[in-house]
């Protein structure tokens, strides 16, 4: 029998691509506090709260099936980008990743009451030398805003990307292959009772 989970995140990205598996799913968001702590490294820091994010959904009662949580980051420079929180924060952004390769890491963790299982995936994306045009119309799609580093890879954001090494599914949201992978490592024999 196939595992049913709960995906506990808000991301409709997470929801298409957990949906590609094929796995049965309960989709809700969970409040965690995403403060990066002082001196946190990013790769620490996004597996802390994919844990988080799945940890909190279990305390809160959700234990009758596995918790996928999920978080992801853009690195560049040394520092962990979220969503922009404004049009000068995202112009910002872009500056830094126009010409330039920087990394996408997106953690992946599953909880139950008795155990939690993660990883990371990291992945390396270069983009094209963008113009101040090409920044400020790509913020009036109104596509940067919910979205790490300010870009979807998925969206019209594809078109800066000039290079990609690692898995284009983890900077979208959610690895297919890895998140595959800790599913099955986590529920062996779960459902065999
Ligand atoms: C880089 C990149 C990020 N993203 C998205 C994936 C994530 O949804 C979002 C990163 O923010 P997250 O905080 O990881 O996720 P979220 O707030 O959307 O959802 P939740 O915390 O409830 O799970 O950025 C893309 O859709 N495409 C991209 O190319």
């Amino acid at each position: 029998m196939a595992p049913h989970l709960y995906l506990a995140s808000a991301s409709p990205r997470r929801k298409q691509l957990l949906s590609q598996l094929g796995y049965e799913f309960i989709q809700f968001a969970v409040d965690a506090d995403e403060t990066q702590l002082d001196n946190e490294p990013p790769l620490e820091y996004v597996e802390r709260l994919a844990r988080l994010k799945a940890q909190s959904a279990v305390a809160k009662g959700y234990t009758d099936k596995p918790v996928l949580g999920s978080d992801t980051v853009v690195v560049i420079d040394g520092i962990a980008l979220g969503k922009p929180i404004d049009q000068q924060d995202f112009m910002r952004t872009m500056a830094r990743l126009s010409g330039r390769t920087h990394q996408v890491y997106t953690a992946i963790a599953m909880a139950d009451p008795a155990k939690t299982l993660s990883t990371v995936v990291c992945t390396d994306v270069t983009f094209k030398t963008l113009t101040e045009q090409e920044m400020q119309q790509y913020w009036h799609t109104g596509e940067p805003l919910d979205k790490a580093g300010g870009y979807g890879i998925q969206g019209v954001g594809g078109k800066f990307v000039t290079q990609l090494s690692g898995s284009y599914f983890a900077v979208m949201g959610l690895p297919l292959y890895e998140t595959e992978q800790l599913i099955q490592k986590f529920t062996e024999g779960y459902y065999e009772q």
